[in-house]
């Protein structure tokens, strides 16, 4: 018989939780590690992440820890889930440590703050010829920590790893597909959390349903002409990572960063609207590292570029409402359309 798999997740927030609690329900021996030691403890006692996922029981078989070092030893791989902005200070941590391991993962969504670098580019610095992966697509932590069907997929440059990665996460009801674009996976996790706003804007606002179809599609095209102009293939932007994240973020109400536009378009000041959400909402950093990349690949991202107003308070969502509605007549697609 092999011996069993060990997998050290790296983040204690709801999606940290989930995944872990879904890999030690697959029985790997999963350590799920979090900064905060009085938390970690708490988590042990109770088998409760009580402050992210209050209300869904972990399993017996989770272990935790606030010690990094000991989390990572002996780990066949890491699955790194913090915010992105804590992206790079903890992959800097694991440089330093002795411990070797076959492959880091990230379900992390966003860019680093400040440069427009993809979390990829920074494993690659800072990690060199380490194998590395996203996990990525349409997953609400709190649907998949109570076992509701959910589809993801693991994307790398390293097939062996997107496989031992997807197979290990894989499961009654958790299907996870494999590819190799990871920058494609990763603009797409990424753009969505700023479409995501946009819709949820139009929402509170209360200016139907049309509006909410036209602003997923036509964020859609945004996502598909960035990606293109960067070398992301459109495949991948069409698929779970990109068309399947968006669909759930903008019309979910689970999603934070929805939560954000709708409380925005209802008046709620920005500082306001975050705090009452509590956790991580990646656009509000997202969406200046979107425009970054944008505005050096050369491509119009008008829905995007509002939203970014709007989230500096520039402009009203009604004014960013006006000017979006006041754009010039033009074909639908740009020739020739981005998807081949
Ligand atoms: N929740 C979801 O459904 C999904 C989330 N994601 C992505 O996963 C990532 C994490 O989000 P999520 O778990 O939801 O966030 P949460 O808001 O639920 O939790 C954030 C977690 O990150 C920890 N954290 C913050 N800063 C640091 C740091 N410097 N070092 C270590 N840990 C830190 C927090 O610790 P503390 O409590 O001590 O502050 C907390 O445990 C995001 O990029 C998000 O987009 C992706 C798919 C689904
Ligand atoms: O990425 C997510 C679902 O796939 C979670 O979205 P939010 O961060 O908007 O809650």
């Amino acid at each position: 018989m092999s011996a069993q798999a060990r997998v050290a997740v790296l983040g204690a927030g709801s999606w940290g939780t989930a995944l872990a609690s879904l890999l030690a329900r697959h029985g790997v021996h999963t350590t799920l590690w979090g900064r905060d030691a009085a938390a970690m403890r708490g988590m042990a006692e109770q088998r409760l992440n009580v402050r992210y996922l209050p209300h869904s029981p972990l399993p017996e078989s989770l272990h935790y820890s606030a010690d990094l070092a000991a989390s990572v030893a002996g780990a066949d791989w890491l699955l790194v889930v913090t915010p992105s902005h804590a992206f790079r200070e903890l992959i800097e941590k694991l440089a330093t440590l002795p411990s070797r391991f076959h492959g880091i993962a990230w379900a992390t969504k966003g860019f680093e703050p400040g440069t427009g670098r993809f979390l990829h580019e920074l494993v690659e610095e800072i990690l060199p010829g380490q194998p590395g992966a996203v996990v990525t697509g349409p997953s609400f932590a709190r649907e998949v920590v109570d076992g509701l069907p959910t589809a993801v997929t693991v994307h790398s440059d390293n097939a062996d790893f997107a496989q031992t990665v997807a197979e290990q996460l894989h499961g009654p009801t958790f299907r996870a597909y494999t590819g190799s674009d990871l920058l494609g996976a990763e603009l797409g996790g990424a753009m969505k959390n700023v479409l995501a706003v946009a819709t949820g804007v139009a929402d509170g606002m209360q200016l139907g349903l049309n509006a909410r179809a036209g602003l997923i599609t036509r964020g859609l095209n945004e996502m598909l002409r960035l990606g293109v102009a960067l070398g992301a293939r459109a495949e991948t932007l069409m698929g779970l990572a990109g068309l399947g994240d968006l669909v759930l973020t903008c019309t979910g109400d689970l999603s934070r960063n929805r939560r954000l536009g709708l409380a925005l378009g209802r008046g709620t000041p920005l500082k306001q609207a975050v705090a009452e959400i509590g956790q991580v909402v990646e656009s509000v950093q997202t969406v200046d590292e979107v425009m970054r990349l944008a505005t050096r690949h050369e491509v119009e991202l008008p829905i995007a570029r509002h939203v970014q107003r709007v989230l500096h308070e520039e402009i009203t969502p009604a004014e960013g409402l006006r000017l979006l509605l006041a754009r010039e007549q033009k074909p639908e697609y740009p020739e020739p359309f981005p998807v081949q």
